[in-house]
């Protein structure tokens, strides 16, 4: 039996009159590479705020391994396992690589405000953060500045920040946007590698990093999810390319 680890249920979100997420099913099961893709605008960032938390929903609801979480806050989610990057850098820029990881592992482990306590657990989350680094070919990097990092791999800092938090779920909001083309595939090639067992959510506007990473594509349209499928049946779908397609290589 392959429950949802993550799921939706006629989930709904307005600003004011306008309907922002549209009565929207979904459901990720443990492991699975899924994409959400639409044109600016669509509501995938909204999407993405409802399964995290950071937005309510006005109806609806959101689960979690089974259980109803639409009331829990989005701190609470991420130690439930609901861990995400944003569109934007968010990092310490002045901090280095592997501070930066060893932070989130600190959180995750409910150490994160106790700044002088423990040398022994800042080891250990040193350590822990290290791992991380290098199953993402960054070890090397370990020391540098973030600022001292080229883009690309600032991004990658981000999914290992991520990572630190041990998820279940794994929600990447546009993770190589403004990564520069000769970089984009250590940003590609980095996801693509994930651990197998974390279900992982990419909303996307390169379709190359889409169609090589996904099992399966959602297409969110004006709020409301307009179709699921496999690369190969979004890719033939006339609906699709008149709305999203079309109009992406115009973005
Ligand atoms: N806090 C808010 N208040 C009012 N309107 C909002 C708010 N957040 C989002 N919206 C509106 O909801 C719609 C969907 O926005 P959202 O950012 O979710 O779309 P998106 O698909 O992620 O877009 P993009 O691809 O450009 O990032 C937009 O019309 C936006 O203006």
């Amino acid at each position: 039996m392959t429950l949802p680890i993550i799921e939706t249920r006629n989930v709904r979100r307005m600003y004011g009159a306008f309907v922002a997420t549209d009565n929207v099913d979904f459901s990720l099961k443990a492991g699975e590479r899924r994409a959400l893709i639409g044109p600016n605008g669509a509501g995938k960032t909204t999407f993405l705020n409802l399964l995290t938390g950071q937005v309510a929903p006005t109806s609806g609801s959101v689960w979690l391994a089974g259980e109803d979480v639409s009331k829990v806050p989005m701190h609470r989610r991420v130690r439930r396992g609901v861990a995400r990057t944003f569109q934007l850098n968010t990092l310490l820029r002045e901090s280095s690589v592997l501070e930066n990881v060893q932070l989130a592992v600190l959180e995750q482990q409910g150490l994160g405000g106790r700044l002088f306590g423990g040398k022994a657990a800042q080891r250990e989350a040193a350590n822990t953060a290290m791992d991380i680094l290098q199953k993402l070919g960054m070890s090397s990097h370990a020391a540098k500045r973030i600022a001292d990092l080229p883009y690309g791999r600032q991004r990658l800092v981000e999914i290992a920040i991520a990572l630190a938090l041990r998820p279940k779920v794994l929600l990447l909001d546009e993770p190589a946007a403004g990564v520069p083309p000769a970089d984009s595939h250590l940003v590609m090639d980095t996801i693509a590698d994930l651990p197998g067992d974390i279900a992982v959510l990419i909303i996307e506007h390169d379709m190359k990093l889409v169609f090589r990473f996904a099992q399966r594509i959602n297409v969110l349209v004006r709020g409301r999810m307009l179709t699921e499928g496999t690369p190969a049946e979004i890719a033939a779908d006339p609906r699709v390319r008149e709305v999203y397609l079309g109009r992406a290589h115009h973005a």
